[in-house]
């Protein structure tokens, strides 16, 4: 493409933000931005996060590409608003955290799958969210997950994965069904473990006394639970099938590992925390690959 394309971002929070702040730092589309409320798109043209800010969804300017950075369930209200100006536009797309369930609420709202619809996921992110946590760096290396479907165009593929590889990040293709099953499994069922322990532990004791005494390992688990409630209770609404499954799965060897150290059987407590160990050790080296790849 040789002009820049027009791109409007609606949800300046971090993954929004800091979308905008890459394409824009890198000069790879003339950026929009729209959020709900009063003062966030205005302070994100102040911070360059943005070029223009976008007063009112039902009059927007001629645009390439509208990017939906807000929470799964804030989808259907946005997308009734910018219905009119689906038409002439080349890209939609979205960065939620599960798909099968976007992908309903984009058929239900706007009656059909429009060609130039594309479902994304940046696989990157943190417990820190709203504009302040913006960072044009989030996704390098990171990967980005789209879900074309069958009525996806070629020119919606296109401009998506140009988009994201300006961000640095390395775009990838899945079904919207693997997708939501990895995702429960990586990302949905240790962010539900961290809330629940924490939450455990603070009603264990008072004013949370106990994590003064806690280390570094409590710490690095428990760094998620500090993340969005709207945003993860969207999450685990959405992806209910497949967060099941892997809950229950994780359910019963957990039962399993209570028996064993009831019955003080090390042989299994130890075979369980050497496989662990294992795959740990290979993930780590999978990420260090990784880092190299890209340096
Ligand atoms: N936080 C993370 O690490 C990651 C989040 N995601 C997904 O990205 C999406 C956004 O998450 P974050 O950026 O973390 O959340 P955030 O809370 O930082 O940002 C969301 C923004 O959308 C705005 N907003 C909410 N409802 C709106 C509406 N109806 N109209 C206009 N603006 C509205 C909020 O005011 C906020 O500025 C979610 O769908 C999440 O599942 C994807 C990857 C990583
Ligand atoms: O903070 C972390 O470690 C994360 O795992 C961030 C994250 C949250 C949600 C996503 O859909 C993707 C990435």
């Amino acid at each position: 493409m040789n002009q820049q394309p027009k791109v409007l971002v609606i949800g300046l929070g971090l993954i929004g933000a800091s979308f905008a702040k890459a394409l824009k730092s890198r000069h790879a589309a003339y950026v929009y931005g729209y959020n709900r409320g009063a003062g966030v798109a205005q302070q994100a043209k102040e911070l360059a996060v943005i070029d223009e800010v976008v007063d009112d969804l039902q009059s927007l300017p001629p645009l390439d590409c509208i990017v939906l950075g807000v929470p799964v369930l804030a989808i259907a209200p946005v997308l009734e608003q910018i219905k009119p100006a689906l038409s002439g536009l080349t890209l939609l797309t979205d960065v939620g955290s599960v798909k099968g369930e976007v992908v309903t609420i984009v058929q239900q709202t706007l009656g059909e799958l429009p060609a130039c619809f594309v479902p994304g996921h940046p696989i990157a992110g943190a417990e820190k969210s709203g504009l302040a946590a913006a960072n044009e760096t989030l996704f390098d290396d990171h990967m980005h997950i789209i879900t074309p479907l069958a009525s996806s165009s070629a020119a919606a593929i296109e401009l998506v994965t140009q988009l994201w590889q300006a961000c640095g990040a390395d775009v990838i293709s899945m079904s919207v069904e693997k997708h939501d099953e990895v995702l429960a499994a990586t990302s949905h069922l240790p962010h539900l473990l961290a809330f629940s322990l924490v939450d455990t532990l603070s009603r264990e004791s008072e004013n949370s006394e106990i994590f003064k005494y806690a280390a570094g390992g409590f710490r690095d688990f428990s760094r998620i639970a500090a993340s969005d409630p709207t945003m993860w209770h969207d999450i685990f609404l959405t992806n209910q099938s497949a967060l099941l499954a892997v809950l229950r799965r994780f359910q019963a060897d957990l039962s399993q590992l209570e028996q064993a150290v009831e019955q003080g059987d090390g042989a299994y407590l130890k075979q369980v925390f050497t496989q662990a160990k294992q795959s740990r050790d290979h993930f780590s080296d999978l990420l260090a690959a990784r880092k190299k790849k890209s340096q």
